[in-house]
């Protein structure tokens, strides 16, 4: 396929999304099912144009003056794939899979206008009823955050210490531009790419296969890091989901001690045993029945809250529920958060500690529960953070947004990470 077709296959989904409300996932799945012979190379393309839209639509529609899909695909390439009008118009010249050319009006709006005439939060491409949240969470650095939040994530791995270093990882991955990443310890970083280029297929790796690496944002790793279980801890990881952060802490306690893993939905949970197999995990108790944890209650050293959260945080990788968040959304997630947080808390011994983390950066759903919490629950109380951050990472290692040191906020734009959110309390001696 040429670029035109790739184009015309963008607008297709694009389409789809907005006129069926439709998880882009479903609607590329879809596009590529009805068009066979579509090759890898051009589903990427046709994936990335899609992305590239979905992640600057608002700019990007008021920089066209027109929000339809073939302006926001066209303007992707415009504005991030590096075409000028008239090369694009040269390249999709006899293209007959090509869409219509932009109309005059688009062209004569993207040549007259400029982003810093739009309102803040079309510069920032967020929902604008989000604004004052990102102001409160980030002050001036807002804007800053919101437009890093709008970039191409890069695609990161955890090297798993119980089967290979990380030194062995990045070298099992060296064609696809492996290196270490800045700061999690483990962490093996494959760039983001440009343009149309294709990120690798690592779950196809016969590395990925032994059990070496897992992949998991940078951000995850670090928060799960920052948890910092020792070797022989008693751990319940309270919403373990799929169990990203309960593999990494296993990891980290060197199959060591012990690992709870429990979550409230089953569904979510299944995937964690083929996980832990294929990770040799020996440190995890998989449990689906909050009764199981009955004799648990003040016994543990940690309890990790890896909240259900609006997911703020990872709009670069999921541009679309950006777009589709409500208030009404938030306040069902912060809702969650103090049932998840209530049921949690009682698992925790005396002097153990409460860790909180969501990946989020909107401070409802974070620095304010946690002064809910504390205020509700005075026998816990935030702990400082910084001082195992530069344990964990080093001197020279990106900081991540903070307050008052008691909690950290991660950001695309301030560690190169999705954003997260990192507190731990600590539970008063009997
Ligand atoms: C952010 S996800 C967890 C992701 C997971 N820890 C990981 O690293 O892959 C949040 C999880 O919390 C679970 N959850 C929500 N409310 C809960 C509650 N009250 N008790 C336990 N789990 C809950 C959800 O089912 C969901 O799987």
């Amino acid at each position: 396929m040429r670029l035109g077709g790739r184009l015309s296959g963008a607008i297709d989904v694009l389409t789809d999304i907005e006129e069926r409300r439709r998880p882009v996932a479903d609607a590329l799945k879809d596009w590529g099912l009805a068009h066979r012979f579509a090759g890898s190379g051009d589903r990427a393309a046709i994936g990335n144009i899609v992305y590239d839209a979905l992640r600057m639509r608002l700019s990007h529609a008021w920089l066209m003056n027109d929000a339809s899909p073939t302006a926001l695909a066209y303007a992707v390439l415009l504005r991030q794939w590096g075409f000028s009008p008239d090369a694009l118009a040269a390249e999709l010249e006899g293209d007959r899979f090509a869409p219509p050319p932009l109309s005059e009006e688009n062209l004569a709006a993207f040549s007259s206008r400029r982003l810093e005439d739009a309102p803040l939060h079309v510069q920032g491409d967020i929902p604008n009823w989000i604004q004052p949240s990102l102001e409160a969470a980030f002050g001036d650095g807002w804007l800053t955050e919101a437009k890093a939040l709008a970039e191409r994530p890069t695609l990161d791995l955890r090297a798993n210490t119980l089967k290979a270093s990380r030194d062995k990882v990045v070298k099992a991955l060296e064609r696809s531009g492996a290196a270490p990443a800045p700061i999690a310890r483990y962490g093996v970083r494959i760039p983001a790419g440009d343009g149309a280029s294709r990120l690798p297929n690592v779950t196809a790796e016969l590395s990925f296969q032994k059990g070496w690496f897992e992949v998991q944002d940078e951000g995850s790793q670090i928060v799960a890091d920052l948890a910092h279980p020792q070797e022989h801890d008693q751990v319940l990881d309270f919403c373990a989901g799929g169990g990203g952060k309960t593999l990494a802490m296993a990891a980290a306690m060197n199959n060591k001690g012990q690992v709870h893993a429990y979550d409230a939905d089953r569904k979510r949970l299944a995937p964690i045993i083929e996980r832990l197999r294929r990770a040799g995990t020996r440190n995890v108790q998989v449990h689906d029945d909050v009764r199981q944890l009955d004799a648990l209650k003040e016994k543990l050293d940690v309890v990790l809250v890896d909240a259900p959260c609006t997911g703020t945080g990872t709009w670069r990788r999921r541009p679309d529920t950006k777009w589709r968040l409500t208030q009404k959304n938030l306040d069902e997630r912060v809702a969650q958060q103090q049932e998840a947080l209530t049921g949690a808390a009682a698992f925790v011994k005396p002097s153990g500690s409460l860790v909180y983390i969501t990946c989020s950066v909107l401070p409802e759903e974070n620095d304010r529960q946690m002064e809910r919490f504390c205020s509700e629950n005075p026998q816990f109380s935030p702990e400082p953070v910084l001082e195992t951050w530069t344990s964990l990472s080093g001197n020279g290692a990106p900081r991540p947004v903070t307050r008052d040191g008691r909690s950290v906020t991660l950001t695309p734009a301030s560690t190169g990470t999705d954003g997260f959110f990192f507190c731990r309390l600590r539970k008063a001696p009997q």
